[in-house]
């Protein structure tokens, strides 16, 4: 069979195809490949590819904006001007003192996301394929019922994702 191989995209946390010999990648399946031999290759988690996402998914999230967001402003703060590295940091200490609990999750979304979801604990609700920007999208499904995310990025800002459903 031929050398590909799935591999997960560093900067948007979703699996591509890498073929070893030919350096070839695409976001998608190689054609010719059966959904078997897709799922056998090396590096392919069947849960980590988009073919059998469930129709919908919950989380809550805890946003840092920064001077480089789409809306650089938030009920927070009327004007954001930290770097993205700043965020990044802050996200990090946040996810420390979170250190994996939901329930620290929530506090800490209320106190500092800069999200209107804020005063819901960061709940977003349900959400569908298709709804919420890819990044966000791709990394809450790759994660299981209850675990959080590394720090996602997306055009909003930096992102610590729990999934909840
Ligand atoms: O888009 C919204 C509202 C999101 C929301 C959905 C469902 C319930 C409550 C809030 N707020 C943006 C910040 C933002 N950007 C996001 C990108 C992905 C997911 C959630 C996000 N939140 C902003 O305030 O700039």
């Amino acid at each position: 069979m031929s050398s590909w191989e799935v591999r997960i995209s560093s900067s948007r946390g979703v699996p591509y195809f890498y073929n070893t010999e030919t350096h070839e990648s695409m976001w998608e399946a190689p054609p010719g490949l059966t959904q078997d031999q897709i799922a056998s290759l090396p590096g392919a988690k069947q849960h980590l590819l988009n073919s059998d996402r469930p129709a919908q998914v919950r989380a809550s999230h805890l946003l840092v904006k920064h001077r480089g967001s789409r809306r650089p402003s938030s009920w927070k703060e009327a004007n954001i001007t930290r770097s993205k590295e700043e965020a990044i940091e802050m996200l990090n200490e946040y996810a420390s003192e979170i250190n994996g609990d939901p329930e620290k999750f929530a506090e800490l979304a209320s106190k500092y996301s800069d999200c209107s979801s804020h005063s819901n604990g960061g709940d977003l609700g349900f959400f569908k394929p298709g709804q919420m920007q890819k990044p966000f999208e791709d990394a809450t499904y790759a994660l299981k019922v209850g675990e959080i995310s590394d720090v996602i990025s997306t055009d909003s800002g930096v992102h610590l994702i729990l999934r909840t459903a």
